[in-house]
């Protein structure tokens, strides 16, 4: 029998199975209730590599950037290297033909000494230090996108003679959106850009014009992550139009360039919302020709930004469960890795459906709490998640959608070292990047 015609029958006797909709497109029930990623158990991962481990996807990456680049076919599509960031990754996001949002000297000199092309980077940042701006200028990057007023003088009087820099200025159009109050970029009281409505936006673009060798390009909003309607990004181009149409009628400009940023929410658990970029492509761009015919403004080239969309539910973290305790009236499932490697649960509330993979359960389903191995009580991954009764160390947990913001955010708390990524393809796994050792701790502590 071929694994596709495996899935329907298989899945509702699958004990801790609920549905595949937020795993990777590749993956399989296998023998034994393991499962399979890209042709590869998960099993037989675990047991090569160790666990944590994360396990990337190749095909869904390029299949999610493909998406995004396919839906905007006139659009620059710049990958977020922040969801996440590495060689291999680089590699992808570059011959589907996307570019890059980097927000620091680290992320740019990374991607540009990989070999990404630097006129396709585009930097970002709420506090650019001289380092990050002499970087883009030295590797010329595409675009710099200003957040701040005070950039603008700084940026100038690094430009080395007779050269010049495209800008975008990122504005603040005021409007609420993304899942937490963390995440929300997108109106002011926030540290990002600067508002439309307070004249502060204006004021830059002012500040920027009397700079003769920045080449103002655009403006850039971002407003916010995990958004998961696109009516939001409908409302900024409401208030981004208008305000195009005032610098052209006030200082004869008329913006060629609109980045809208990214934020494209994703489905953590099975019956979420997820954005589909057919739909915000159709969407947006209507309404952007519509605005532009009100206003007589030349329709401005966009620019998307999507980070866990495509990183996010390409990648899936392993984890070796070490304790399980009864403990007034609650299961807690204790495994290898914890917030050290994913912290959103505890920066966000965030939510996540484990699943037990490796080893068949016929045991009722009971919500527990999948806890971490770091001395802190809010180290949770996942909060009253169904799994088999009978699950005990030595079993291996799944966690789907952890391939953004995960290892990009990782720490060294508790030095337990953070975990190695695994690409998955065509039945092959191959290693990213390995683990991190006491030695690699040790070798950057270097007195007494
Ligand atoms: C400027 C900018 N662009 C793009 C992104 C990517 O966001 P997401 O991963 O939610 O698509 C971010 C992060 O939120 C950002 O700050
Ligand atoms: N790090 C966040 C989103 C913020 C994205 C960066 N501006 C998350 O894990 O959901």
């Amino acid at each position: 029998m071929s694994p596709l015609s495996l899935v329907p029958a298989a899945l509702p006797e699958l004990p801790g199975a609920g549905s595949l909709d937020v795993w990777p497109a590749s993956t399989r029930p296998a023998p034994r209730g393991d499962l399979t990623v890209g042709g590869v158990a998960l099993a037989e991962l675990a047991d090569r590599f160790g666990t944590p481990l994360y396990v990337l996807d190749e095909a869904e990456v390029r299949a999610r950037a493909r998406a995004w680049r396919q839906a905007l076919p006139d659009a620059d599509v710049v990958y977020a290297a922040k969801a996440f960031l590495c060689r291999a990754m680089l590699h992808w996001i570059d011959e589907e033909g996307l570019g890059l949002d980097v927000c620091s000297a680290g992320e740019l000199e990374f991607a540009a000494t990989c070999g990404f092309p630097a006129d396709r980077i585009v930097l970002h940042g709420n506090a650019k230090s001289p380092e990050d701006l002499r970087a883009a200028l030295r590797l010329g990057v595409g675009r710099i996108v200003l957040d701040a007023g005070c950039e603008v003088a700084r940026l100038a009087a690094l430009l080395p003679e007779r050269s010049y820099q495209q800008v975008m200025l990122r504005v603040l159009p005021g409007i609420e959106a993304g899942s937490h109050p963390a995440v929300r970029t997108g109106t002011a009281g926030q540290k990002f850009g600067l508002p439309i409505a307070g004249g502060e936006a204006q004021e830059a673009v002012e500040r920027i014009l009397g700079q003769p060798r920045l080449d103002l390009v655009g403006l850039h909003c971002h407003l916010g992550s995990q958004i998961t309607t696109v009516e939001p990004y409908l409302r900024a181009v409401r208030r981004l139009v208008p305000f195009l149409a005032r610098l052209r009628d006030r200082y004869g400009i008329a913006l060629p360039e609109l980045d809208l940023g990214g934020g494209f929410g994703v489905a953590y658990r099975p019956g979420e919302r997820t954005i589909d970029p057919g739909e915000y492509a159709r969407r947006v761009t209507a309404e952007l020709s519509a605005l532009c015919e009100e206003f007589e403004f030349p329709v401005p080239r966009l620019t998307v930004e999507p980070g866990r969309w495509i990183a996010g539910p390409s990648g899936l973290a392993l984890y070796r469960v070490l304790s399980v305790k009864h403990s007034a009236g609650h299961r807690f499932v204790a495994v290898d890795g914890g917030m050290s490697d994913n912290p959103r649960p505890a920066l966000y509330g965030a939510h996540y459906a484990v699943r037990l993979v490796g080893r068949r359960s016929d045991a009722p389903m009971r919500p527990m709490t999948v806890v971490g191995r770091h001395c802190e009580a809010g180290d949770e991954l996942a909060r009253g998640t169904e799994l088999p009764e009978d699950v005990r160390p030595g079993d291996l947990l799944a966690v789907p959608v952890a391939g953004a913001y995960h290892l990009s955010m990782a720490s060294g708390y508790n030095m337990v070292g953070r975990p190695p990524v695994v690409a998955v393809a065509d039945g092959r796994a191959r290693l990213l990047v390995r683990r991190e050792t006491v030695e690699d701790i040790r070798r950057r502590d270097i007195g007494i």
